[in-house]
Parts: structure tokens; C-alpha cells; sequence
């Protein structure tokens, strides 16, 4: 298990690129339009919503923070995220030359001065400038300027200073990030320069290092840091001239398993970094992709083969990166041994071109790349044994049968990720698998936001990357809301733990759409597309539907609206094999009727389409305040259906169920709506078919743990 610490944060500021309509926790509070096309945000540290855009010329003193953050064009006009034809269009019409790559177009850069660009290797030089074919951000990659299409554009005609800005924001980290750098590399050593050969003997049994030898730790440039226990991995810039960032790696032995906790420097988002880099030559054409520093170590070492390790492991994919592998005609993913790798590897490749990727199966004769060379595994072997990544739209059974057995035999993993709040979801739905469609619904008022809220922010501590797109209510008010759950208290009361709570909060892997009240099912589908490449979301909240009703052309037929509708989102979901949370509002019923699944409002699309169906009751069953149930009436993963009871905690705003309670799970055998009217007994009011099992196991109003040093 790894655990991830941050040192720092801003963590991800500077990612977005042309889909403005996604913001991060940072972007939320503060939009500053300047005339520049880039710009610098500075938090200023008080009260909640305290947070402040500072002018330009301000900026530059020497904050606690400082974040990049991409320009919004409007609020709530997002910029439309831009086209590999409007590129090649663009380059055309202004006369640039380009060559089109696997996911960035390359072309001579306007930011390299002119001696530069005559000097020595021609066309790798010349053609130095990545244009992501995506989000049409671009990458110098010998003057380093970065920015975004608009930046792009406006050095092409010569308004502004785009590439001063750009080389302005993409100079090495903070001075004081520098610092640390340097000092934690210099007091770090070479393993075999330790004073103690027991110490050293210790530090490679901890790591799984047995079988390193010190010639690979010495190419890659690996050192310890005594005080820390931890290893050291440097990141250096392209060229591998200047020490850039360090990840740390500490391990803490659990019983006879290893603890792991990564820390780095700076925060990840600051600078995007390969593992590796300084080794590979501009002649590569194949290189292996790891999720971990150490796998990468032990492919070198053992297949000779170019490698680099990915940053934030499984996590993501910054599209920040896919310059440096633009040159490999043909890269391996091998990121892991579990299902979780698995579904990371069949992601990425998607950005990567699924034409020049190869997988590498997780399996019982197929570990993570260390593990295999301590089991004394054929690692080149298994290379070969990768799989390509794409296939065309038929396939034989042949093709799925590793697929299929891979399910079966990571049968817990094939379920998801469990809510860690709500052990009865867990028992009906199993988990929350990617690529799902869950309806929800619920009487107005009755709480829909306020559980899916935390639904959301359960499976978010846990790593899932959540998009939210709240129509109705503000991100202010919701993220709010989600403090307050994530703290399981009321944060009014003891403000002096608010910038504690925060900090915790902020390294969420956690963004919100900056739409607010009626919008396109285009724009909606276009930013969560955007979000898909850029943040690798797994998990996208929609609050609600109806309000994408309203501007379609077929508003006329308020049904037909929402059938389309729900047939885009059921499309995004499989397509981009990402979840789909969409709450629904129920037809307008009797008040002393349950909700049923056929009270969705709308025709029977929804339920049809839906893997999931949910719904808040709050009728007849109602026992005391604040007491609702949930109710899951379709689950097309295995079936099960049934109703649990929900404790509304006020103080909280969380409904998971208090330590004392007993839950009671209720699963029902068919979806017809029928539930029971006294839950609590069995007794009398009790429907026939309905089976009832306790549960004794007490809910844990989780403590989030993304842990996070304070500096
Ligand atoms: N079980 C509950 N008991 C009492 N109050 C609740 C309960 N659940 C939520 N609330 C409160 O009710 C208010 C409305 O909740 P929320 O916005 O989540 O409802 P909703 O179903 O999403 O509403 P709408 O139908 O307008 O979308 C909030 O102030 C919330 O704190």
C-alpha cells in the first residue's frame, strides 16, 4: 500500500488547458481577468471565500504559495476545448510548418531565439514546440515555455508576450522548493557509501531492493536519506542537467507487511516529471512505462530496455508529459499487479494512442516488475507476453478470455471501490465500478444533494478522481457542505481547525464544473470529456438533469429531451470508462406513495439505461426526523436490490449511520417497488418477500487518509 504525502500544494494548479469550465478547489474561489493569457493566483490565507486575486504586478513578492491557474475566459461561457483539424487548420493558415504526432503536433517554436534554432541537430531542435492534440496546450521543450492554445495564438499574431509569459511560469520551482531539493540531495547518499553495511542491507530488504544492484541505483542516480529512512529518486529537467524535484520513498514495516509513504518535492502539479528521463536517448523508439520508481529500476536492470516511471503512479496522466513520449514509436504500460493497474494502463494508453501501446496483464505469473525480479521472473518475457491496446470494434472471445479471467480471479477488485461510510451500499452494490450509469432520485427537498455529497466524497477519499457538476447549487455551497462531511462536524464552531481541514481537503483528487443553472448537453459532454484527458476523472456527479432540459431544441418534447439526454451520458460512461452519477427529480406522486423506479420522471430510459438506480425515500417509512432510507432498485452488476436505513446527522450534514445504531439491511428479491413499512421489526407491516439480514458491522464516518505533512 502506498500512501501519499504532499509537501506543499497548488498540486495542481496549471494542469487545465482549454476546458475552462473545470476548476479546481483553488480556481473555485478566485477568478482574476487580467489582460494577461496567463496568470498568477495567490491564496490569501483567513476566513472561508477568503481568498483573493492579486494584480499581476503584485504576484511576484515572495507569497507562501503560488499557483498557475489557466485563464477563464467567462464564467459561465466556457472556452470550448479546441480540435487536432482547428490546430493543423490554424498552423496551415499562418504558414507553420508541423508534423503531426501521436498526441501533440510539433512545430518549429516561436520561443527559441533564432541562433538557437540553426544550431546542431536540425529537426529535433527546430521542431521543438508540442502542441497537445487535445487541449491544444503547448510545450517548448528547449526554452521549456508552456501555456495554452489562446497563449499560443496570440504569440503567432504578435499580441502580448506569450512566451515570456510562458518561460515566466514554467521556470524551475519556487526558490524555497529549490532549496529543500538541494539540501535533502545533498544530505542524502549512495546506499553502498552508508557507514553501516547492516544499515544499508536493512534499507534494500525494506524496499524489495535485494536483487538492485548498486550499478543500476548509481545510472538512475537512486540515493537514502538516513534520517528519513527513505530513498531518494531526483527528477531532472529534460537534458538532465538540473536537479529539479525528488521524490521520497519511507517505508515502515506492519507486521510482516511494508507500509510505504511517498513524499514529494515540490508538489506534484508544479513540475511534471518522468523518473528516468536523463537515460533515454533521443533514439529510443520503445520504452516501458512504470507506475513506481522501483519497478522501473528492476526492468532496466534486467531487460536493458529504456524506462521511465510515471509520477503519481496509478493516479494520472498529466497530459503535461505526453511530450517527452511523443518520440516512442511503441510503449509498454506495466503499472502494477492488480485490476486497479489494469483499468490505469487501458486509460493512459487511450491518451497515449492506443495504436503504439502494449499492456502488461496484471497475474499470478505476471507481478509488478520488482516483485517478478525477486521472484526471478523473466521479465523480458513478460514483455512479450503485452497485449496491444487497441482493438477494432469486433473481437473474438479469444481476445476477452484474459480479460474475463482476470475478473474472475480479482472478483473484489471487479466489484470496485467500496464506500468506506456505507458498508450496506457495499452489500448490494458491491462497489463503484468505472464505465457505470447510476440513476438517482428522490422526493424535492428530501436531501438528494447533501447524500450524494458524501457518497461522492467517501469514494474521492479513496482515490477516486470526482468531477461534480452542481447546476443548482453554488460549488461554493457544495463544497461546503462536502467540508463539513469530510470533517464529520461543524467547521462554524472551531474555526481555528478550518485551514487544518482545508489543507487536508484541497489534496482531494477533487473538481467541480463552474456551470451554474441551464446548459447544453454538448458543453456538459465536452467539458467532462476534457476532464476525463486532463484529470483522469473516474467518477462524474451531475446535479441534476433537468437542468440540461431546458436548452435543448427539443424542449419542445420535454421527454424526448431527457431520452437524449441520458442516452449521451449512458454513451460518455461506457465510452469513457468513467462513472456517471445523474440525479434525476421524480415525477410529481401522491405524497404518501414510495418512490418507485418507474417515478423517475420521464420515460423508462432512464431505469433502462441505468447499471444503478437509487432512491431517497422519505415517505411512510419515516420513523423519526431527519430518518430516510435508500432504496437500490436496480443493480445490473449481480442484481441484488434492497432498502437500508439513513441517519441524518444535522451537525454533519452526513447520513451515514451512527457507531450506535444497528443498520438493517433489507434486500428485496424483485423491483417493484415494494419496501417495508416498518423496517425496524419484521413484524407486522412486513412485505412477504423480503428477507432480512443485520448487520453488526459499525459504519466508520471515515477519517479521510490523504494524509498530509504539515511544513
Ligand atoms: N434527512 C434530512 N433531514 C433533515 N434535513 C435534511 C435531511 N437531508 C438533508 N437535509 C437538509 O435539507 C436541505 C435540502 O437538502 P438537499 O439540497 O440535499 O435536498 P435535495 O433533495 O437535493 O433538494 P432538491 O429537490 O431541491 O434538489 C439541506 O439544508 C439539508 O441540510
Amino acid at each position: 500500500m502506498i500512501e501519499k504525502n504532499r509537501i506543499g500544494e497548488g498540486r495542481r494548479g496549471g494542469e487545465a488547458a482549454g476546458g475552462a469550465a473545470v476548476e479546481d478547489l483553488r480556481g473555485m474561489w478566485v477568478l482574476l481577468r487580467s489582460g494577461y493569457p496567463l496568470r498568477i493566483l495567490l491564496p490569501l490565507r483567513g476566513p472561508w471565500m477568503g481568498w483573493r486575486a492579486l494584480p499581476r504586478s503584485l504576484a511576484l513578492g515572495p507569497p507562501r504559495r503560488r499557483y498557475r491557474k489557466e485563464a477563464l475566459a467567462a464564467l459561465e461561457v466556457p472556452v470550448l476545448p479546441v480540435t487536432a483539424t482547428e490546430i493543423r487548420q490554424y498552423l496551415r493558415a499562418h504558414g507553420i510548418p508541423f508534423q503531426d504526432g501521436h498526441s501533440c503536433v510539433r512545430a518549429p517554436s516561436p520561443f527559441v531565439g533564432a541562433s538557437k534554432l540553426k544550431d546542431e541537430t536540425g529537426a529535433a531542435t527546430s521542431f521543438s514546440l508540442f502542441i497537445d492534440k487535445t487541449t491544444g496546450r503547448f510545450l517548448c521543450m528547449t526554452s521549456l515555455a508552456e501555456g495554452s492554445w489562446e497563449d499560443f495564438q496570440a504569440s503567432v499574431e504578435g499580441q502580448g508576450d506569450g512566451a515570456r509569459e510562458g518561460v515566466l511560469l514554467s521556470e524551475a520551482p519556487e526558490a524555497e522548493d529549490s532549496e529543500e531539493v538541494q539540501r535533502i540531495w545533498d544530505r542524502a547518499v549512495p546506499l553502498w557509501e552508508l557507514p553501516e553495511p547492516e544499515e544499508a542491507q536493512l534499507a534494500r530488504v525494506m524496499f524489495g531492493l535485494t536483487k538492485v544492484t548498486d550499478d543500476t541505483l548509481r545510472r538512475f542516480g537512486v540515493r537514502y536519506l538516513r534520517p528519513a529512512r527513505s530513498l531518494v529518486f531526483p527528477w531532472f529537467s529534460p537534458g538532465g542537467l538540473a536537479l529539479r524535484g525528488l521524490k521520497l520513498l519511507g517505508a515502515k514495516g506492519q507486521g510482516d507487511r511494508v507500509h510505504y509513504v511517498e513524499t514529494t518535492i515540490p508538489q506534484p502539479g508544479a513540475f511534471h516529471n518522468l523518473f528516468g528521463l536523463p537515460l533515454i536517448s533521443r533514439r529510443d523508439v520503445e520504452v516501458v512505462l512504470t507506475s513506481r520508481e522501483l519497478d522501473s529500476l528492476a526492468l532496466s536492470q534486467s531487460t536493458g530496455l529504456p524506462t521511465l516511471a510515471l509520477p503519481r503512479g496509478t493516479a494520472c496522466l498529466p497530459p503535461a508529459l505526453l511530450p517527452y513520449l511523443e518520440q516512442f514509436r511503441r510503449i509498454v504500460l506495466w503499472l502494477g499487479d492488480d485490476l486497479r493497474s489494469w483499468e490505469a494502463a487501458k486509460l493512459f494508453a487511450r491518451k497515449l494512442n492506443p495504436k503504439r501501446c502494449s499492456l502488461v496483464r496484471p497475474g499470478d505469473q505476471q507481478p509488478s516488475p520488482l516483485e517478478a525480479l525477486n521472484q526471478g521472473l523473466n521479465l523480458s518475457r513478460i514483455l512479450r507476453t503485452a497485449l496491444p491496446a487497441w482493438h477494432k470494434s469486433i473481437v473474438s472471445f479469444r481476445q476477452l478470455r484474459e480479460e474475463v479471467l482476470g475478473e474472475l480471479s480479482n472478483v473484489e477488485q471487479a466489484a470496485g471501490v467500496r464506500w468506506s461510510r456505507f458498508p450496506d451500499l457495499n452489500r448490494l452494490l458491491k462497489g463503484h465500478r468505472k464505465g457505470e450509469l447510476t440513476v438517482f432520485t428522490g422526493p424535492t427537498g428530501s436531501g438528494k444533494t447533501t447524500f450524494i455529497s458524501e457518497y461522492a466524497l467517501d469514494l474521492c477519499t479513496q482515490g477516486v478522481n470526482t468531477l461534480w457538476g452542481s447546476f443548482e447549487i453554488s460549488n461554493v455551497r457544495l463544497a461546503r457542505v462536502m467540508l463539513t462531511q469530510f470533517a464529520v462536524g461543524r467547521l462554524e464552531e472551531q474555526l481555528d481547525k478550518y485551514d487544518e481541514w482545508a489543507d487536508r481537503f484541497e489534496d482531494l483528487p477533487l473538481y467541480f464544473m463552474t456551470f451554474h443553472g441551464q446548459q447544453s448537453i454538448r458543453t456538459v459532454i465536452d467539458t467532462m470529456q476534457h476532464a476525463v484527458y486532463v484529470y483522469d476523472i473516474c467518477h462524474v456527479v451531475i446535479d441534476n438533469l433537468q437542468f440540461m432540459m431546458g436548452h435543448e431544441q427539443l424542449s419542445t418534447d420535454r421527454i424526448a429531451a431527457q431520452d437524449y439526454i441520458i442516452g449521451a451520458f449512458r454513451k460518455f460512461a461506457t465510452d469513457s470508462s468513467c462513472h456517471v452519477t445523474l440525479v434525476i427529480h421524480p415525477r410529481k406522486e401522491d405524497d404518501d406513495k414510495e418512490l418507485q423506479t418507474a417515478s423517475i420522471f420521464g420515460s423508462a430510459k432512464a431505469s433502462q439505461e441505468a447499471d444503478n438506480v437509487l432512491i431517497l425515500q422519505d415517505r411512510r417509512l419515516v420513523t423519526g426526523p431527519g430518518k430516510r432510507y435508500l432504496q437500490v432498485s436496480k443493480n445490473r452488476f449481480d442484481g441484488d436490490v434492497g432498502v437500508f436505513p439513513l441517519e441524518f446527522n444535522k451537525s454533519s450534514l452526513t447520513f451515514s449511520i451512527p457507531p450506535k445504531s444497528k443498520a438493517r439491511l433489507k434486500k428485496i428479491k424483485d423491483d417493484n417497488g415494494l419496501v417495508a413499512k416498518k423496517p425496524s421489526s419484521g413484524k407486522k407491516g412486513a412485505v412477504p418477500q423480503i428477507s432480512e439480514t443485520h448487520s453488526d458491522q459499525v459504519p466508520n464516518p471515515n477519517k479521510p487518509d490523504l494524509s498530509k505533512p504539515s511544513r
